[in-house]
């Protein structure tokens, strides 16, 4: 669990370099925290209208298509550490247009399960099918411009940038113009960046962070922080949204302020899988909830059902199994 200054991880920006399109020489140059990339008096005010703003964040509108289908699946999902089994042959799916919760005790497999999805492991054995795909040996970045964008436990955020720049950067990963093409900012380049300020300081709104568009990033609460990660995912135009404890460190205003946001995103047009060790954000937000327990999947339900699940109980409780059984066989 994580928590307001949660260390240094606040700047480690590995995976925004992966999600950026530019080549591997420029991503030092990004971890390095440029800022001043984007000029204030360029800048127009934020969008107010709600449905404009839903209409800047999501304007890929196919994103919202075919609600209901599958969009991820994964197969027996195996990750084994050397000799430990952290996902242990895991098989659910996400469907277009739902929140998903993944939950279970703490060393459950969750973070894990993440990061095979995103890229960050290889399965030891299993797939990950996306948007049709197999994702196989595909690299970070390219599953970022496949459509999955993610948060992590610990915020990771360019801390000299601005706000704005933050998410300006998160739109990289979307733009079409060739290095040189920056380089020599041809006509395209101009208009990707003046769309990206602009989609930038929509998603600010949208995520209720937009006064804050040119503060840098490490002067803001820790709260905005979250938030501004969340923008910052949004801004690839990800199918899928993949939140690791969003709620970590939140007091329960922030909590039910964050569920609502959620619920947002989704309406939207986004498809959301959320870690989150919350039981009443968690209950209250996510249509169906994956449950693992020592890496295998033990339940895959309705909130309601998950929430009365004895096997899901005892996970939590600690309740030995075998009385778990007894009790649903009427034995003491
Ligand atoms: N890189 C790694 N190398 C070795 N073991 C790892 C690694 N990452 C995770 N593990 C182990 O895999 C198991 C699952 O860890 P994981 O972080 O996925 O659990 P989690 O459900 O996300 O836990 P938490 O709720 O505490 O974040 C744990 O036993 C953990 O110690």
């Amino acid at each position: 669990m994580t928590g307001p200054g949660a260390g240094d991880a606040l700047f480690d920006n590995d995976d925004l370099a992966a999600a950026s399109h530019r080549p591997e020489q420029y991503a030092d140059e990004q971890r390095s925290d440029p800022a001043g990339t984007v000029d204030p008096a360029a800048v127009d005010p934020a969008l107010t209208d709600p449905a404009a703003v839903a209409e800047a964040v999501a304007p890929v509108r196919s994103i919202a298509a075919e609600v209901g289908a599958v969009l991820l699946r994964t197969e027996d999902l195996t990750v084994r550490f050397g000799g430990l089994t952290a996902l242990d042959h895991v098989g659910f799916e996400i469907r277009r247009g739902e929140i998903l919760g993944l939950i279970g005790p703490n060393g459950a497999g969750k973070t894990t399960c993440f990061n095979a999805i995103t890229g960050v492991y290889r399965p030891s054995a299993g797939a990950v099918y996306f948007d049709g795909a197999v994702l196989g040996k595909t690299k970070r970045n390219q599953i970022t411009r496949l459509g999955i964008a993610r948060t992590f436990q610990n915020i990771r955020l360019f801390g000299e940038m601005t706000a704005l720049e933050n998410v300006v950067v998160g739109t990289d990963a979307r733009h079409k113009t060739s290095v040189p093409g920056a380089i020599f900012r041809t006509a395209r380049h101009r208009r990707e960046e003046r769309d990206a300020v602009e989609r930038g300081m929509a998603l600010l709104e949208f995520v209720g962070i937009a006064p804050r568009a040119m503060e840098k990033a490490r002067n803001l609460s820790y709260g905005d922080q979250r938030r501004l990660e969340i923008a910052r995912a949004l801004a690839t135009e990800p199918k899928l949204l993949c939140l690791d404890e969003p709620a970590a460190g939140f007091n329960p205003s922030e909590k039910s302020a964050l569920m609502d946001l959620i619920r947002k995103i989704r309406d939207d047009g986004f498809t959301v899988l959320l870690i989150e060790h919350d039981m009443r954000l968690v209950m209250g937000v996510t249509d169906r909830i994956v449950v693992l327990e020592f890496g295998r999947k033990i339940a895959d339900d309705l909130p309601a059902a998950i929430r009365a699940d004895p096997a899901v109980i005892a996970a939590y409780l600690g309740v030995p199994d075998d009385q778990v059984a007894g009790a649903e066989e009427g034995r003491p």
